[in-house]
């Protein structure tokens, strides 16, 4: 046992155990991914932001002036005692509002406020980073990192995880070349692909993009996480790990839009940038080019976020560096990215929901805007672990609940999660399944390794037409 550890033992009641079954997930069950997110993987990540602002000061003051040097300073001693807040489970504090903020800010520093008292309503004292529920906990973390920010003069929006993002995709280019010569490849057979084979391709392109939800940074603790090898070649290899395949769902869904006239809108709720925004761009170039989808609407971050989170920022400079690079495959990818993004038929959307602590199952009722919003479009595609916690409201389901049982209402409309499973929840799995993969291989939720193509099959709405 190591010397935190011990010293944890006096401040939490630490339970040596999994998540029982049922309940959310909380870093003080030690058998967890929650437990090492604040043991062992939110202060390393920390450290690293640490490092790197000392690193890069120099860089920082020539862009940001001579006042920034302080301002790093600031940044530092903020995120030291983060850190320290953190290993010594201390409560949760409220967010703090300074006299200039702007109103948008305003709002949310009250949003997270007003939580904070609602949890320590919930729970009948104030949260602590290790008894709390951690989908709360571990959100409130990355705000923090935010406010560290915020609270200065000159780097109120300075992106503490750029660098790493960028590295990420720059490591990843040889598979993205291969991705890219292929999704061109497609969109070159736009008239004349079969029904059979665009169904077929849409497989194929679902899969690049769940499997591209490996590449986090997060769950590395920001060490790099590329994708390396020919991706299109590794699929065959990956079918195994495939859990779930609703991929049929998405084909029927978009086909029986098409059918009905009107445009067909699909949304998509971004994860990480990097590889993974690259593949999810590809299946979006894939939709758009063979029409099966006429508007796509692709939500980022408004902030920096589980590391590698995409923000409006992080896809501008893929798109740039998809340009830059001498790749004709890439650049000619880029352009028509471009293209789609200048024509209309793509759009960024940013809204605050997606960096509040919230499950999905509330949003109707906390942001009843993005739930209209949502319910307009035919498909909603949603990336990665942390939002498939908030889908399912981050508890320790039994494997074989149903997963629309699991999202406790959350239904705009029909939605399919693209995940690789890197944390303890997870529904509508056949029976049994789960139980022998616990068996096999006890950390198998936690390595990223298994995915899903999971779809609100059980309640297809297919009578939507948008206009
Ligand atoms: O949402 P993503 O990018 O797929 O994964 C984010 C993640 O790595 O971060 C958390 C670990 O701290 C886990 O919930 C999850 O595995
Ligand atoms: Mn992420």
């Amino acid at each position: 046992m190591t010397e935190r550890q011990n010293s944890l033992e006096g401040i939490t009641d630490l339970q040596d155990t999994v998540t029982p079954f049922g309940v959310q997930l909380r870093a003080k069950y030690k058998r967890t991914g929650a437990y090492s997110t604040f043991n062992d993987r939110v202060p390393v990540i920390l450290t690293r932001v640490i490092d790197s602002l000392s690193r890069d000061k120099d860089e920082i003051v020539k862009k940001y002036g001579k006042s920034s040097s302080e301002d790093v300073k600031q940044v530092i001693g903020y995120i030291s005692k983060l850190k320290n807040e953190i290993v010594t489970n201390k409560p949760l504090i409220p967010l703090i509002c300074v006299p200039d903020e702007s109103p948008e800010d305003k709002e949310n520093i009250k949003m997270w406020n007003d939580y904070l008292e609602e949890r320590t309503k919930i729970e009948g004292k104030v949260p602590t980073w290790y008894n709390t529920v951690v989908l709360y906990a571990e959100c409130y973390s990355y705000r923090r990192v935010i406010e560290g920010f915020k609270l200065t003069k000159t780097l109120r929006s300075y992106d503490p995880f750029a660098k790493l993002k960028e590295d990420s995709f720059d490591g990843s280019t040889a598979s993205a070349i291969a991705v890219a010569n292929y999704t061109l490849g497609q969109v070159e057979r736009a008239q004349q692909a079969s029904s059979a084979e665009l169904k077929h391709e849409l497989a194929k392109f679902l899969r690049l993009s769940l499997w591209g939800n490996r590449c986090d940074l997060s769950l590395s603790g920001g060490a790099e996480n590329g994708q390396i090898g020919n991706p299109l070649e590794l699929l065959n290899a990956l079918e195994k790990d495939l859990l779930v395949d609703d991929s049929n769902f998405v084909w029927d869904v978009l086909t029986k839009a098409q059918k009905k006239g009107g445009q067909v809108l699909v949304d998509i709720v971004l994860d990480n940038a990097g590889y993974e925004l690259f593949t999810d761009l590809c299946l979006a170039t894939f939709l758009t080019a063979h029409n099966i989808a006429n508007k796509i609407r692709i939500y980022v971050k408004d902030s920096p976020w589980f590391i590698s989170d995409v923000t409006t920022n992080d896809f501008h400079w893929m798109i740039e560096r998809m340009n830059g690079l001498s790749n004709p495959d890439l650049n000619q990818l880029g352009k028509l990215i471009k293209g789609y993004l200048e024509s209309g038929a793509w759009s960024i959307e940013e809204d605050a929901f997606w960096t509040t602590p919230f499950p999905f199952m509330e949003m109707s009722q906390r942001d009843p805007t993005l739930y209209a919003k949502l319910s307009e479009a035919n498909l909603l595609i949603v990336k990665g672990d942390l939002n498939y916690r908030k889908l399912v409201g981050d508890v320790n389901w039994e494997y074989s609940t149903n997963f629309l049982e699991a999202t406790k209402g959350f239904l705009p409309t029909n939605f399919v999660s693209l995940r690789s499973i890197k944390s303890n929840t997870c529904s509508g799995l056949k029976s049994e399944q789960g139980q022998y993969l616990d068996k096999i291989d006890p950390s198998w939720m936690l390595s990223g390794q298994y995915g899903l193509i999971q779809g609100t099959i059980d309640a297809c709405i297919c009578s939507k037409t948008s206009s």
